[in-house]
């Protein structure tokens, strides 16, 4: 897993004054992912997200982006990063473009390829045709936006986010899940960190839950029962009896005989596991009328992490 992960943290301790925010965390983030951090109030979200930004030094452990160690190199480790914090300021007197430039020029760029990351950054947040409107002209949502502009101007792999959907109101929600999921498309990774679970699971990839200082779940989100085993519901037009030994030749579970219209079925091999077993019901004649990936949300996903297993001690 380490191998095509573009952040791993390895060890990583960090103490306040007086307070170990992180207590040993290990992570490696697979190149493409969008990483929903989760976790209560006070968990170490924010901090992971700082030191991982080159912003804080760890106590101990390690942090690399792309496969540059933070803490060695940070200046070349943060041309691949671009992080926004969850307090972030803007020059409102400055319009979107100055602002654009002002951030292109911290990444020591000029002339033309400046004003080429300008264009983009704006284009990509939505922002293209706002260039010459002052910041402090903009709507909460406009703003967040150019917030995101300024720190993906240098277009970086990784894109740290520390609660950007705060004190957005649904419309201005809606769009910037719409922007994360352009980022993803455009190969970016991303780590967002939200107490909203439902908004981040319209664009996350993986979850990562941390509490009290340590990682208490790191999933890949999706319809995994377990690793590599997809849970499917299909639906039948009509009654249809298996011939005997079919489930066990196609390496599936039935689960749920309840309503003979309606299959549940754990199987292996991911989505190619599901179109062997579907080829396999319409040649033995089964009348399939859909086929469905059953997937675990991302609140359940959490919920179920955040439970003390039996036994345990509180
Ligand atoms: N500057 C600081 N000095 C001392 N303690 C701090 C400081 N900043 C954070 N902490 C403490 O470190 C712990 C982790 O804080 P952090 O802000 O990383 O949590 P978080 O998961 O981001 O929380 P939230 O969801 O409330 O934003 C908390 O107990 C917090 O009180």
């Amino acid at each position: 897993m380490r191998d095509g992960a573009v952040i791993t943290v390895d060890g990583l301790v960090f103490d306040y004054p007086g307070k170990r925010a992180l207590r040993g965390v290990d992570i490696a983030v697979p190149r493409g992912a969008v990483l929903a951090l989760v976790g209560p109030n006070g968990a170490g979200k924010s901090t992971l997200m700082r030191v991982i930004a080159g912003l804080d030094e760890p106590v101990e452990g390690r942090v690399q982006v792309c496969g540059i160690s933070v803490l060695d190199e940070p200046r070349q480790a943060q041309r691949h990063l671009g992080y926004l914090s969850d307090f972030f300021g803007l020059y409102d007197e400055l319009t979107v473009r100055q602002c654009l430039v002002h951030a292109a020029s911290v990444r020591a760029m000029r002339g033309a390829s400046a004003q080429a990351a300008v264009t983009q950054a704006a284009r990509r947040v939505g922002l293209a045709d706002r260039l010459d409107v002052r910041a402090g002209a903009l709507s909460r949502g406009l703003r967040q936006r150019l917030a995101i502009a300024q720190a993906i101007v240098h277009s970086p792999d990784v894109i740290l986010l520390d609660e950007p959907a705060s004190g957005l109101d649904p419309e201005a929600r809606a769009s910037l899940s719409g922007l994360f999921r352009e980022l993803r498309a455009q190969g970016h990774t991303l780590v967002v960190s939200s107490h909203i679970l439902a908004e981040l699971e319209e664009y996350s990839t993986h979850m990562l839950a941390i509490r009290d200082g340590r990682v208490s779940d790191f999933v890949e989100l999706g319809g995994h029962v377990q690793a590599g085993v997809q849970r499917l519901r299909i639906r039948l037009a009509g009654a249809w009896q298996s011939p005997p030994g079919f489930w066990e030749a196609q390496g599936a579970g039935l689960r749920d005989r309840g309503d003979p219209l309606l299959l549940t079925v754990d199987m292996p091999g991911q989505d190619a596991g599901a179109a062997r077993l579907l080829k396999a019901l319409v040649e033995a004649g089964a009348p399939v009328a859909e086929c469905t990936v059953m997937r675990e949300s991302l609140q359940d996903t959490y919920l179920r992490s955040a439970r003390v297993p039996e036994g345990s001690p509180a």
